[in-house]
């Protein structure tokens, strides 16, 4: 096993016990992460998950694992997520995968949320990947256009276009909203912007996580890093 990927996934699957209940997140990392503790189940292990998208869903219930949704069980554990960025202050973007919105309810239930990555993913300052914005379908253009405004606002400028789901037509999200990916280049205060976006009506949410990631495991060619979340 010396898939940097895997190997974070590795290192947070020792922190599930017996009896969790646990936020499973999306993406190549996080499914890392499903399958081992796929793995784990199925030697006996008792927990059960709440799975950030139709994608983790599906994989979960390939791994054997028990799922639950967060109205029977709306309190968890810990939710282990893959991130796109990571900066010092455990601030991250996240939405790659178009899974932004049940990722960030599933890690605001959770009592601990730990983020797994290579060490491709952290950055000095948040914005080299574009930052996804999930947004109702009514009013697209006028969203886009305050979107703009909000970033313009605190020094962020670039193109914010509609991700395209590859056969031409816009990408619907597991929510069946539309998702703009904003190219900031750099995002000087993402506190700043991310207040401004949730501003916007018509925005439903963004892939900014200031907060809700408590620690990260990021591997890269030294080994494991564990990062914790400063304090305040
Ligand atoms: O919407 C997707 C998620 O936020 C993913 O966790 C994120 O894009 C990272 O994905 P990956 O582990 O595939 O790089």
């Amino acid at each position: 096993m010396n898939d940097p990927k895997r190997l974070a996934a590795a290192a947070a699957l020792e922190l599930v016990v017996p009896g969790m209940k646990l936020g499973l997140g999306t993406g190549s990392t996080a499914a890392h992460f499903v399958e081992l503790l796929g793995e784990r189940v199925r030697a006996g292990l008792n927990v059960i998950g709440v799975p950030t998208s139709e994608a983790t869903h599906r994989l979960a219930q390939e791994c054997g694992i028990s799922l639950t949704t967060l109205e029977e069980t709306p309190e968890l554990d810990l939710t282990v997520d893959g991130a796109d960025e990571i900066d010092s202050a455990l601030r991250l973007i996240k939405g790659g995968g178009a899974a932004l919105l049940r990722e960030k309810i599933v890690a605001s239930a959770s009592r601990r949320m730990v983020v797994i990555a290579d060490g491709s993913k952290k950055v000095q300052t948040l914005g080299a990947f574009r930052l996804p914005i999930e947004v109702v379908r009514f009013g697209v253009e006028a969203t886009r256009r305050a979107i703009i405004a909000a970033g313009a606002a605190v020094g962020c400028s670039g193109d914010v276009s509609l991700r395209m789901d590859g056969v031409g037509h816009a990408l619907v999200t597991d929510e069946g909203h539309l998702l703009f990916d904003a190219s900031f280049g750099r995002i000087p205060d993402p506190e700043g912007l991310a207040l401004l976006l949730n501003a916007v009506p018509g925005v439903v949410e963004h892939g900014l996580f200031i907060g809700l990631a408590d620690e990260a495991f990021v591997a890269g060619e030294g080994g494991i890093e564990r990062l914790v979340r400063p304090a305040n």
